[in-house]
C-alpha cells in the first residue's frame, strides 16, 4: 500500500508542479496541505455570477498578435468574477491559436489594472482560496501560453492588476504609470500567484522587498529596479502607447515564423516547468529535429543571410 501511495503521491507532485508551475518545495507543502484538486468548473460557475465589465480579445491573424483588454474602466479595469472568467476563455482560445506569436495584455481608457473588483471582493470574501486556485490556474496558463507576451502597464498597476503583470513574458510601462504591490496594506498576501512567480522571477529578496514594502513604484523607479523591460516616451497620448506596445513586441520577439516562435517559447517553458536538465536538453533535441532540414532552414541557407 505504501508502494502506491508513494506512487499516488508523485504522480500528483508532478501533475500539480506542472499546472501550478511551482519550485518542488512548494509544491510538496501544495499537495501535503490539500489532498482534492480544486474543481475549477465549479469555481468558474460561481465566479460567473459576478458580473460587472468584460475582458475583450481581438486575434490579428496577419500580424499574429493578439490585444487582451481588460474592459471596466469605470473601476479602473478591477477585475471582477465575470472577467476572470471571460480571461481564462480567452486564453484557452489562445492556446489553440496556430497563428499566433504574441499577446497585449492592456487595461481599457489608459490604466491597466487596479486588482480585484472591491465591490467583487466584499462579496467573495467566503470565496477566497476557489478564486486564488481559479487565477492561479488561469495565470499559469497565461505565463505558458506558446506566445510572447507583453503586459502594457498604463495609469494604476495595483494589487492583483501588479500580480496579472507578472504572468506576462515582458512589462512595458507608461512613464507616468505606477506599479504596486499593496496587498500587504489590504491586510492581504497575494492572491493571484505573484509570490511564486516574483521569486522565480527576481530572487527571494527582491520578491520579499516588493511585497512586505507595499511601494508603489514610479515608471522610472520600476525600471531602476528592473521590474519593467522597457518605459514608453512621454509624449504619447494612451492609445497611442498601446500601437507603440505592439510594434515593440513585434519588431522585438515575434518577427519570425509562427510556428517557431511557439516552439522556442514552448521550448523555455519546458525546460522552467520541468526543472531537469536532463529532460530539458532531450525536450530541446526533439523540438530540434522538428525543423532541422524543414523548411524554413532550407529557404535561410537559400538565402544566404549576413547578420550584420
Ligand atoms: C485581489 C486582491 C489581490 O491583491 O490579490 C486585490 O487586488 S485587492 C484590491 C487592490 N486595489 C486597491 O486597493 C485599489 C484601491 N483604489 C485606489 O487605491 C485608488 O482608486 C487609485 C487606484 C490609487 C486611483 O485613485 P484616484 O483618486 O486616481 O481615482 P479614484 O480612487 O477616484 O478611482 C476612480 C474610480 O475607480 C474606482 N476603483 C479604483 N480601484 C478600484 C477597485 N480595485 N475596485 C473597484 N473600484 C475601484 C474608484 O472607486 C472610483 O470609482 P467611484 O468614483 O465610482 O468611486
Amino acid at each position: 500500500m505504501a508502494a502506491i501511495s508513494g506512487i499516488t503521491s508523485h504522480l500528483s507532485f508532478t501533475v500539480l508542479r506542472k499546472l501550478l508551475s511551482l519550485p518542488s518545495m512548494l509544491t510538496t507543502h501544495f499537495v501535503r496541505s490539500t489532498s482534492s484538486q480544486p474543481d475549477l468548473q465549479a469555481i468558474r460557475d460561481e465566479l460567473e455570477k459576478f458580473q460587472g465589465g468584460s475582458v475583450d480579445l481581438e486575434m490579428d491573424d496577419q500580424s499574429g498578435i493578439a490585444i487582451m483588454m481588460l474592459n471596466n474602466p469605470k473601476r479602473l479595469n478591477s477585475l471582477t468574477g465575470k472577467m476572470m472568467v471571460d480571461m481564462a476563455n480567452h486564453i484557452t482560445a489562445l492556446e489553440k491559436w496556430s497563428l499566433g506569436k504574441g499577446l497585449v495584455l492592456v487595461g481599457a481608457s489608459g490604466n491597466f489594472c487596479s486588482g480585484g473588483d472591491l465591490t467583487f471582493v466584499r462579496k467573495a470574501l467566503h470565496y477566497g482560496e476557489e478564486m486564488a486556485a481559479f487565477q492561479h490556474d488561469t495565470l499559469t496558463r497565461l505565463l505558458n501560453l506558446p506566445l510572447v507576451s507583453v503586459a502594457l502597464l498604463q495609469g494604476h498597476t495595483l494589487g492583483g492588476g501588479a500580480e496579472l503583470s507578472t504572468a506576462c513574458d515582458f512589462r512595458v510601462m507608461s512613464s507616468s504609470a505606477r506599479l504596486g504591490f499593496v496587498q500587504i496594506k489590504m491586510g492581504l498576501t497575494t492572491g493571484w500567484g505573484a509570490t511564486t512567480r516574483l521569486v522565480h522571477l527576481f530572487g527571494r529578496q527582491k520578491a520579499l522587498g516588493l511585497l512586505t514594502s507595499a511601494k508603489v513604484f514610479s515608471a522610472e523607479e520600476a525600471e531602476k529596479e528592473g521590474l519593467v523591460d522597457h518605459v514608453l516616451s512621454y509624449a504619447l497620448q494612451p492609445e497611442e502607447e498601446l500601437s507603440v506596445c505592439k510594434n515593440w513586441l513585434a519588431s522585438n520577439y515575434c518577427g519570425y515564423d509562427a510556428d517557431l516562435t511557439q516552439a522556442v517559447k514552448s521550448s523555455v517553458v519546458h525546460c522552467d516547468l520541468s526543472g531537469d536538465l536532463i529532460e530539458s536538453l532531450r525536450n530541446e533535441r526533439r523540438v530540434f529535429g522538428q525543423f532541422w532540414g524543414g523548411s524554413a532552414q532550407r529557404v535561410a541557407l537559400e538565402a544566404k543571410i549576413k547578420h550584420k
